[in-house]
C-alpha cells in the first residue's frame, strides 16, 4: 500500500496549551481530534506543506520550527507517515477555515481527547518536551 507523508503541527501558546482540531466526520478519521496538518505536496519540505496547510485550515501564519517526532503507522486502509513538527511562532487567531473545531488544550488534558490510534507516540513526546 502506498504510504501518504502527513506534516503535521504541535502548535504551543505562552501558557503550555497545545492547538487541536476535530476531523470531520466523512474524513479518514473522522471525529476525532488532531494536530492540524495535511499531506505533503511535490516538492515541498515538511516545514513548508505544515506552513501551507495551517494557512489554509486555520488562517494561522507559522514561524520558524523544529522536528518533534516522525512516526509510521499502517491503518487497514491506509498507511501514513506523520512528519511532526513543533512550533511556538505563530501570529493571528486560530479559526476553523472548512467548519471544524477547534481548541487551545492544556497539555496536561490532552489525554482526555481521542485522538487516531497512530497519534499516542506524539503525546508522549510533547509530554516528553513540556513536562520536564
Ligand atoms: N492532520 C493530521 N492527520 C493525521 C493525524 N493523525 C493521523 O493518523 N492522521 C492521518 O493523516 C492523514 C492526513 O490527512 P489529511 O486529511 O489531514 O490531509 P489533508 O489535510 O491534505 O486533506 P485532503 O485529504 O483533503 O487533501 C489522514 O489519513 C489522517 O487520518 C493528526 O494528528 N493530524
Ligand atoms: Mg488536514
Amino acid at each position: 500500500m502506498k504510504r501518504i507523508e502527513v506534516a503535521v503541527a504541535v502548535i504551543v501558546n505562552q501558557h503550555g496549551q497545545v492547538l487541536i482540531a476535530k476531523r470531520p466526520e466523512h474524513l479518514h478519521q473522522g471525529g476525532k481530534w488532531e494536530y492540524p496538518g495535511g499531506k505533503i505536496e511535490t516538492g515541498e519540505s515538511v516545514h513548508q506543506a505544515m506552513v501551507r496547510e495551517i494557512r489554509e485550515e486555520l488562517a494561522l501564519e507559522l514561524g520558524e520550527s523544529e522536528e518533534l517526532i516522525t512516526l509510521d503507522y499502517e491503518y487497514s486502509d491506509k498507511h501514513v507517515r506523520l512528519c511532526v513538527r513543533w512550533t511556538e511562532h505563530f501570529e493571528g487567531e486560530a479559526r476553523g477555515m472548512e467548519g471544524q473545531e477547534v481548541r487551545w488544550v492544556d497539555w496536561q488534558s490532552l489525554e482526555d481527547y481521542r485522538f487516531p490510534d497512530a497519534n499516542l507516540p506524539i503525546l508522549t513526546a510533547i509530554e516528553a518536551r513540556l513536562g520536564a
